[in-house]
């Protein structure tokens, strides 16, 4: 019997890129009907019957967590995987104790300063399985008032028994490359037994890349695999031509900011930009460097959001790193979002994306769990021949050709007249809006006594 798809299974399929932003609690409600999706509808049990889980992510409220289940779910198996060591790691041992159905698992993060960034959902059903890969902690705060993305992938069916397992891949190998990432975790029973149900289930229908980032000193084959590389060499193979691109921008959103280095020479406008503009390797044509413009609030769009000043809190960039990369502000742009009803859901979301001038077509687009720092992207050591990246970090990006074979562009805003173009939902506004001649980007460890939030309060650090 041809299964009656649930309102929510046409709302995915309707949505023909899966890329949804999370609801905002505040705003008009317009603006949480399309594109939007909580935490709750992603485990609700329109999307399938769960029979297990697995949650990654950084920060994790595992009473909270539960409670996003719906109730007939909450004592299925699942498994948490984090970074947390040491006293953190003890608390969520403790908070996880209570529930028998819940396996923690710890990343192992032997590389200072990196941290478990990845944010997935592997969902198992009875006819099959979803993939969510997004940008939001595992916590009230983070589903409440941000913008935050969410890719959810179609429902992936079971293979046959007898269907050879390398059948089921998709033109962006999303499989094989999940199952790579996957492995870097090193030996995990429980990992290694959603490897073997991700290796049952045919993923073909899945159009985007994914693009991981694994904590080491990647060398010789393994140097494209992870981080900015990683981009490098999709975009080599499958990005946009040279001509079509030429001065195109490149635009970086995140929420968070780490030590670029000294000038933009060091990391950001060399090996970081390089890759994001690369074309695909037809044309020996040397391209200039394209403009980069960069996405960051500005202590307004904080003090003026929905959470006001403690929105902060979740955009950890520090004096310490900001006094010695003052070039930085010169590239940046305040957090607009008019377009989507979230210009004060402050951004928790992490995107780049290569567009036309005019701002009327994108090459590419990537949301990730990857902020703007070397620990998530990786930078070059021993003269460009191995990557060193601190942080598991994975994103997913979207290629016009691989979404729909003839497709070239996307395009951004209104009507697009011919046909070879797609509509992308970006989840901010352009033309970007520039800081204006007072405006200083947001560092969360200095006060800000002047003027009141949009809640009456002061930010006072201790
Ligand atoms: O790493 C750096 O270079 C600077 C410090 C930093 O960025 N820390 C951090 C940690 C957790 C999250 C998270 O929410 O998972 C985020 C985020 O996503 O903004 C950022």
């Amino acid at each position: 019997t041809s299964e009656k798809m649930s309102p929510y299974e046409n709302y995915i399929e309707a949505a023909p890129l899966n890329f949804f932003l999370t609801k905002v609690f505040g705003i008009p409600n317009h603006y949480n009907s399309s594109l939007a999706v909580g935490i709750k509808d992603i485990l609700s049990a329109s999307m399938g019957n769960l029979i297990s889980s697995a949650q990654f992510n950084y920060m994790f409220d595992i009473p909270w967590l539960v409670q996003q289940y719906p109730e007939q779910f909450r004592s299925k198996p699942l498994l948490i995987i984090h970074g947390s060591q040491r006293a953190d790691k003890t608390t969520l041992h403790e908070n996880a104790h209570r529930y028998p159905n819940i396996t923690l698992c710890q990343a192992k993060l032997d590389i200072m300063y990196g941290t478990h960034h990845s944010k997935m959902m592997f969902l198992l059903y009875d006819n099959g399985m979803r993939v969510v890969i997004h940008t939001a902690n595992i916590i009230h705060n983070d589903w409440y008032q941000k913008t935050q993305g969410v890719w959810i992938s179609p429902l992936f069916p079971k293979l046959a028994s007898d269907q050879d397992l390398s059948q089921g891949d998709s033109v962006t190998q999303f499989r094989k490359d999940l199952l790579e990432y996957l492995g870097a975790y090193g030996t995990n029973k429980h990992l290694q037994e959603w490897q073997e149900t991700i290796r049952q289930h045919d993923m073909s229908s899945a159009k985007v890349f994914i693009i991981g980032s694994v904590p080491g000193r990647h060398t010789g084959a393994s140097k494209m695999k992870w981080g900015h590389l990683k981009l490098r060499k999709v975009l080599q193979e499958h990005g946009p031509d040279g001509s079509t691109v030429k001065d195109w921008p490149v635009i970086g959103q995140f929420s968070s900011v780490g030590s670029l280095g000294s000038g933009p020479e060091n990391w950001l406008s060399s090996e970081w930009l390089e890759s994001l503009s690369t074309v695909q390797a037809n044309g020996i044509v040397k391209l200039s460097k394209p403009k980069l413009n960069l996405i960051f609030p500005c202590v307004e769009n904080v003090r003026r959001s929905l959470e006001g000043y403690p929105a902060g809190a979740s955009l950890p960039y520090s004096i310490k790193n900001a006094r010695k990369q003052q070039y930085f502000n010169t590239f940046l742009h305040q957090w607009r979002a008019f377009s989507r009803g979230r210009s004060r859901a402050s951004p928790h979301i992490k995107t780049y994306t290569r567009i036309s001038p005019d701002a009327q077509y994108l090459a590419w687009f990537i949301v990730t769990s990857a902020n703007l720092s070397k620990a998530a992207w990786g930078a070059y050591e021993k003269n460009n021949s191995q990557l060193f990246i601190r942080s598991y970090e994975i994103g997913v990006l979207f290629v016009p050709s691989k979404v729909e074979e003839n497709l070239k562009l996307f395009n951004v805003q209104g009507v697009d007249s011919s046909k070879d173009s797609m509509l992308f939902p970006l989840p901010w506004d352009v033309p970007l809006t520039s800081y204006t001649q007072t405006d200083r980007p947001w560092l969360w460890d200095i006060a800000y006594t002047d003027k009141p939030d949009s809640q009456g309060n002061m930010w006072c650090p201790s």
